[in-house]
């Protein structure tokens, strides 16, 4: 079973923010800010909600529009993005007459939800519009604040938040945070009633949005004191400047101030679904792959976007393993595995035969077979086994992948349709890769977007990188790079199987290429004795591989195609003829070999035979066998090839073509052994008609094999192919049980 491991397919980030402090949630889009005589036009619209933008024009003596002050200001400070500014002309004359100036910004940086949050504070007056590595400058509602960045703590997977120590013109200094609501709700202060009632009012709310398939924030911030400043900045000197452990001491630095913090609010944040997402993974799971999905944002989240792009549906059971501690992980383990896999274990041929089954549904009434499943299929569908969602949250992975719960967990998810790990840090999704790498033979494929799926990419098989608004490391990490995760379901189905065809097809011809050749030496040395004399020249054994017998391959190996990718983007069970290994395993390996050793045989031994009274040198019977195994080696390929362009007509036939004429500039030369053998054998009819005799007979039992296989045994593959060549559609495509997907 092949595994599929997602990171985030979302890119579009549309921006909602929730701003808490008044226990109101307001929800806006981008807009142009019209501050003083300057205005600021963002990229995007966003219409800005009057209610908020009416607090944010109140006195700053109320302590909710300080906090929403505060909050704003918070949201354009507290991010690593850098404005791009770009002066354009005033539209109208209006505009002209209430502004100096239009200037046109552009907010760029690594997270395209830090650039979503800056756009909002522009449209509500907050507008960040320089920044140095010393200062950020932000124009607030017309006036230019100045604000000292006395340093930074970047965002990381493991304190899921970040910060930045900012002096104000009037010398305060103050701590600004936002981060993942678990990791910021701990570092709150719990000082005040006030601050509970918040409290609990966001974190219903962060709930309520979340359910809703936003990526939540919190922002919080907080005064230092000189005292704590001065300590502070003594770490962040040491830290910032250690050439050994540094992550791990600008960490322990964070941690000294990123604590007693105010709750300002929280942010809410739609990432949009990419265009073709849900039907790219339903695509995928009925060719019989098996997709995961790790992410690191909230379950809450990461449940809603599951059930948005339908890999979460709302029959499915749900197992969610959400433990605090080891015991706590172990009994849900193994409670879980208890209620559920032991079950799914006893039903389990029940349920691959009933999977099969609902597979008939897929394919339209009308071109079913009469007696087929199909018909009672429907009635059935009601009673179909209940699938398994396993849910696990990166907590309880801390302990399960650390511990002796690996095979737990392993046993569980293998029973689950779909698995969802959320809150998972970088390492723990390249350890869940690990974990199906190192039980099972399976191919795993991992597709990301970000930096934190760089290690389970690398962790892959085979990785594949999207070039989205979240950097380049994914793509440099990856194997395989494209712009949307739709493209994924062309990439496997269509070339994937192409490629799998291809590769399976020639390992097996190449095989018996040589082979062929070399047995029929094989045969000429057991004739002689051992004598160690040669039929052919040494050109010929050279240019056998090099020139007779090796452009066909290389032109069929990148340009056959058995089906159209129209069909097997409609029939996306026709990818498991790879998890079937129908191209290339050992039965067909050994037939190959048999084949290959009647080849042969016939090779040798027919010229042996129709020249058997004659006095024809060995030189002569050197250039008939060289000319016969190229013709017989091409024929055989040309009879396995199985889509003909003009390109494959010249490589085939132009070899048999090529090998003529070399043979004739060979046999022309005075100096060698072989000097005018084919001028003379040419002029017999017998020449020519031991060459068709060997071709006749050395493919005839593979031609006859082919045809009984493939008019009583016919793979889907081959029933696509009838019926694309037709124009019909496939009738029972993949529907038998005993070839079901694995
Ligand atoms: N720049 C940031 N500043 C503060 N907090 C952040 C930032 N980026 C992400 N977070 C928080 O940290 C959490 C984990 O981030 P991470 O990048 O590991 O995963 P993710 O972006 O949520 O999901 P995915 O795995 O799909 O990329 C996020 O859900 C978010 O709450
Ligand atoms: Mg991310």
């Amino acid at each position: 079973m092949p595994c599929l491991f997602c990171g985030s397919f979302g890119d579009q980030k549309n921006l909602i923010i929730m701003f808490e402090q008044n226990f109101i949630s307001v929800v806006w889009e981008r807009k142009s800010a019209l501050l003083g005589r300057r205005r600021w036009k963002l990229k995007s619209e966003i219409t800005a909600d009057f209610e908020l933008l009416e607090l944010l024009h109140k006195e700053l003596s109320s302590e909710e529009r300080a906090f929403a002050h505060e909050f704003f200001l918070t949201l354009s400070a507290c991010n690593t993005v850098i404005p791009i500014l770009a002066r354009s002309p005033s539209s109208s004359e209006a505009e002209s007459d209430c502004c100096d100036n239009v200037v046109t910004i552009d907010y760029q940086g690594e997270s395209p939800d830090e650039q979503a949050l800056v756009a909002a504070a522009s449209a509500y007056g907050y507008t960040l519009f320089e920044r140095t590595s010393g200062h950020i400058v932000i124009d607030v509602n017309g006036e230019k604040l100045r604000l000292d960045v006395l340093g930074l703590h970047e965002f990381d997977s493991v304190r899921k938040r970040m910060s930045v120590v900012i002096r104000f013109p009037n010398n305060d200094v103050k701590v600004l945070v936002k981060g993942a609501d678990t990791s910021m709700f701990s570092i709150l202060r719990k000082d005040a009633a006030t601050d509970d009632h918040r409290r609990h009012a966001t974190q219903s709310h962060l709930t309520e949005y979340s359910s809703e398939g936003l990526r939540t924030l919190v922002v919080a911030s907080r005064n230092l004191t000189s005292e704590e400043l001065k300590e502070w900045q003594c770490m962040y000197q040491d830290a910032s400047t250690s050439l050994t452990d540094r992550t791990i001491k600008l960490r322990q630095t964070a941690s000294l101030i990123e604590c007693h913090l105010t709750l300002l609010g929280a942010t809410a944040i739609e990432d949009k679904l990419q265009e073709g997402v849900p039907e790219a993974i339903e695509s995928l799971r009925q060719a019989g792959i098996k997709v995961w999905v790790l992410t690191g944002d909230k379950q809450e989240t990461a449940i809603s976007i599951g059930l948005s792009c339908k890999l979460l549906t709302a029959e499915m059971q749900q197992i969610i393993i959400n433990g605090n501690s080891e015991n706590e992980c172990r009994k849900l383990l193994f409670d879980a595995k208890a209620k559920y896999v032991l079950k799914y274990r006893n039903n389990q041929d029940l349920k691959w035969t009933r999977d099969a089954e609902r597979d008939y549904l897929e394919i339209p009434v009308d071109m079913k077979f009469p007696n087929s499943p199909q018909q009672h299929g429907g009635l059935e569908e009601g009673s179909l086994h209940a699938s398994l969602a396993l849910i696990i949250d990166g907590s309880s992975l801390v302990y399960i992948l650390e511990k002796d719960l690996e095979s737990e967990l392993f046993d569980i998810a293998t029973a689950c349709r779909v698995v969802l790990c959320c809150r998972v840090a970088p390492l723990q999704k390249a350890g869940i890769v690990d974990l199906i790498k190192s039980r099972t033979d399976d191919m795993t494929l991992a597709i990301g977007d970000g930096a934190n799926d760089v290690s389970m990419i690398q962790m892959a098989d085979v990785g594949v990188g999207i070039c989205g608004q979240e950097g380049r490391q994914a793509v440099m990490a990856s194997d395989f790079a494209m712009g949307q995760f739709r493209f994924l379901k062309r990439l496997l189905l269509v070339h994937g199987h192409w490629n799998y065809q291809r590769i399976g097809y020639l390992v097996l011809y190449n095989f018996y290429r040589n082979a062929v050749f070399v047995l029929m030496l094989f045969w000429y040395i057991l004739c002689t004795a051992f004598s160690t004399t040669s039929a052919l020249t040494d050109w010929s054994s050279v240019f056998y591989s090099v020139i007779y017998t090796s452009v066909p391959t290389i032109f069929v190996g990148i340009l056959d195609k058995d089906l159209s990718c129209k069909t097997l983007l409609q029939y996306p069970k026709l990818y498991a003829a790879g998890h079937r290994q129908e191209s290339y395993n050992m039965r067909l390996f050994w037939l190959t070999m048999i084949d290959t050793l009647w080849q042969s045989l016939v090779l040798f031994y027919v010229p042996l035979f129709t020249y058997k009274d004659s006095s024809i040198d060995i030189w002569s019977m050197g250039s008939l066998w060289t000319v016969a195994v190229v013709i017989l080696v091409n024929i055989h390929l040309a009879m396995d090839v199985q889509r003909w362009v003009i390109y494959t007509h010249l490589s085939v036939w132009g070899s048999i073509l090529i090998t003529y004429g070399c043979v004739l500039v060979l046999d022309s030369i005075p100096t060698f052994a072989n000097y005018g053998t084919i001028y003379h054998l040419a002029k017999s009819p017998m020449y020519w008609l031991s060459i068709l005799l060997i071709t006749v007979l050395g493919l005839l039992p593979r031609f006859v094999l082919k045809v009984i296989y493939q008019t009583f045994w016919p793979s889907d593959i081959q029933i696509a192919r009838e019926a694309e060549i037709l124009g019909k559609r496939p009738c029972y495509l993949g529907s038998r049980p005993d070839q079901g997907s694995s």
